[in-house]
């Protein structure tokens, strides 16, 4: 799949999205907007034409889970309605290769904005590995989803469509250590996580709403997915 004509913008994307997700957020230009337990998320307030694109940051961390089960859930099809509220249709286009599809989704409405879709791949892939039984290195794992085009979805105009770029980027640390000569469990597992997010609108909504709903959604998005990955993989084997 390396041949596919995506592959370049895919490569170039995902190391650059990396880059930026692995940034501090200190030194001002990002603004502290919720914070709930672990989990903050800050903005910058940027407007594009007119409409609200504030790029997000969120910085968050769990215990109960490695990197590789949270950004495996994030990308896969397979179980996005049991987490992904925000959405009413979605469909696999296109399967660039095992780790790169082609999403189309229908987001829900949000009054009072126009009914909005969403065309993009998502690519998921492993940074860096590790032994997780030496406890020193830790495995990095990033998701990049990125508005693409797509014979099967023309922009026809039946939906507003937006432009996102968003990279999910999870790093597992083996803390506590268990004891010597013990097993890794679910209790010796803290994932960190960083999702950054820009979308732009597509059409015009009001700055005040969509900020707005930003406040409301992304705190609630970020902490229900992750509470589900947790919930899900408590009584599996860990996958490293
Ligand atoms: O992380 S993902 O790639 C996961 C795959 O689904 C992702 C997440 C969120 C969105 C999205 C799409 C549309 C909107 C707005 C724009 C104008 C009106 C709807 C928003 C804003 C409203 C914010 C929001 C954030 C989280 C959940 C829902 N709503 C967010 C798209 C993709």
């Amino acid at each position: 799949a390396t041949t596919h004509p995506l592959w370049p913008q895919i490569e170039k994307l995902t190391i650059e999205q990396l880059g930026y997700a692995q940034q501090d957020v200190e030194g001002g230009v990002w603004q502290l907007f919720a914070e709930e337990g672990e989990m903050k998320m800050y903005r910058r307030e940027l407007e594009e034409d007119g409409l609200v694109v504030d790029p997000l940051k969120a910085v968050h961390q769990v215990r109960g889970a490695t990197a590789h089960e949270m950004v495996h859930h994030f990308w896969s099809p397979d179980v996005r309605f049991e987490w992904d509220t925000s959405i009413e249709q979605m469909t696999v286009l296109d399967r660039i290769s095992a780790d790169t599809l082609i999403f189309l989704q229908l987001h829900k409405r949000v009054w009072p904005t126009a009914q909005r879709d969403a065309l993009f791949w998502s690519h998921i892939r492993e940074i860096s590995s590790s032994d997780p039984a030496n406890g020193k290195a830790h495995d990095t794992w990033i998701v990049c989803n990125q508005s693409a085009e797509h014979p099967d979805a023309p922009n026809d105009g039946k939906y507003v469509r937006i432009d996102l770029t968003v990279c999910f980027v999870c790093q597992t640390f083996i803390d506590p250590p268990p004891a010597e000569g013990q097993p890794i469990t679910r209790d010796n597992l803290l994932v960190k996580i960083t999702y950054c997010s820009v979308v732009n609108p597509g059409g015009w909504a009001p700055a005040s709403v969509l900020r707005a709903v930003y406040k409301r959604e992304y705190p609630k998005f970020l902490k229900r997915f992750t509470q589900y990955v947790v919930d899900k993989c408590a009584d599996q084997p860990i996958a490293f």
